[in-house]
């Protein structure tokens, strides 16, 4: 099916917008056939007065998700783990829980308790307290476990960083190799990757990147740069760094069968509706949208201190999407943000 041009003009109403509701800066990237589409507005540094641009790093939170999802899915295919097995089954320490399997962990129907909502009750000083800290995996997993089950295994759809925390110990207990070293040889360096890495507990982001900045709870209070920071909290649920080129390239590449095998593709793309009306969906660490122009596009978002991140591609990975926001704690610029993907697949232009 052929897609409606993607509107520049309507990147750019959307990111203004975004800007007018308290971002510094955003920008998109589109990759459509043999076109490439770059749109940046604002500051990548508010300080040194940096314009942003297109080509920048940044903290990409949950995109890393699928990361971790395409090494796991590997060793799916490899043999070395099974999808409906008990997670205990490949843990250190079991989970309070044996019904939970793997496939329970990659779709968020664990139950396990997102550690997060109690970690960033309040904005800044739960950052301030965690933004230098390392964490272990089991550490993190006893916070989620402290508390009771959002749901029974596999009986709801309860999105939680836990499962993708208990994903990356998984897969350091079974290949007994770090998940900075997995992302590196199975996902970097093979789709040559260059502005992508996994510097976990390293705080500084390396090459030309934008900062970031968190908005307090008290929103009348100056925007609190969140750019340094160990983002171990979330290590392979949330501390991936990249650029919108490489993750453009990521899911199409995921997409095209070039990182995870046919049978493990399928289940990765097997979406079940999340919302009401059905626009949103999650398969194996993989969120689905369905757009006004009736095409569903598959990728990920991303949350993380001073950073909104928007990650889609095409069932076919014709076009690729990248879109970003330089804060973060503020829901109606990650809202309006979401007008890149209707502009950039559909063509709308909300002017
Ligand atoms: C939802 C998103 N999830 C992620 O990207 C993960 C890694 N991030 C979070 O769970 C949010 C952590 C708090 C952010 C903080 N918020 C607060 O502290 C709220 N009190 C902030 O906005 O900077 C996704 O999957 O798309």
């Amino acid at each position: 099916t052929s897609l409606p041009s993607p509107s520049v003009t309507g990147v750019l109403a959307v990111q203004k917008q975004a800007m007018a509701n308290g971002a510094p800066g955003a920008l998109t990237r589109i990759d459509s056939g043999a076109s490439s589409y770059r749109i940046a507005v604002g500051k990548a540094d508010t300080a040194a007065d940096t314009a942003m641009d297109a080509d920048r790093r940044f903290r990409v939170g949950s995109v890393s998700k699928t990361f971790t999802t395409v090494v796991l899915l590997q060793l799916v295919a490899e043999g070395r783990v099974d999808l409906d097995a008990p997670a205990n089954d490949y843990l250190p320490k079991p989970l309070p829980d044996d019904r939970i399997t793997v496939r329970h962990l990659l779709s968020h129907r664990s139950g396990l308790w997102d550690y997060t909502n109690d970690m960033f009750y309040h904005t800044v000083p739960g950052f301030e307290a965690v933004r230098n800290k390392v964490f272990t995996f089991q550490e993190l997993i006893d916070l989620s476990t402290a508390h009771q089950p959002t749901n029974q295994p596999g009986a709801a759809y309860s999105y939680s960083n836990t499962n993708f925390v208990v994903l990356g110990q998984l897969i350091e207990h079974v290949t007994g190799v770090p998940m900075a070293t997995q992302y590196e040889q199975r996902i970097f360096q093979p789709l040559g990757l260059k502005n992508t890495s996994y510097v976990h507990p390293q705080t500084t982001i390396t090459g030309s990147y934008a900062r970031g900045y968190v908005r307090d709870d008290d929103t009348t209070l100056p925007l609190v740069d969140s750019t340094e920071q160990t983002v171990s909290w979330a290590q392979s649920a949330g501390a991936v760094i990249s650029n919108s080129a490489d993750l453009n390239r990521f899911f199409a590449a995921i997409v095209s069968g070039k990182l995870v095998p046919q049978p493990q593709l399928r289940e990765m793309m097997s979406m079940v509706p999340v919302n009401a009306d059905g626009t949103q969906s999650y398969g194996l660490g993989l969120r689905g949208r369905k757009l006004s122009c009736g095409v569903t596009v598959y990728g990920h978002t991303g949350t993380v201190q001073g950073y909104y991140t928007y990650a889609f591609t095409t069932a076919d990975g014709k076009r690729s999407m990248t879109s970003m926001a330089n804060t973060s704690n503020n829901g109606t610029v990650n809202t309006v943000l979401a007008g890149t993907l209707e502009a950039a697949f559909c063509g709308v232009d909300p002017v």
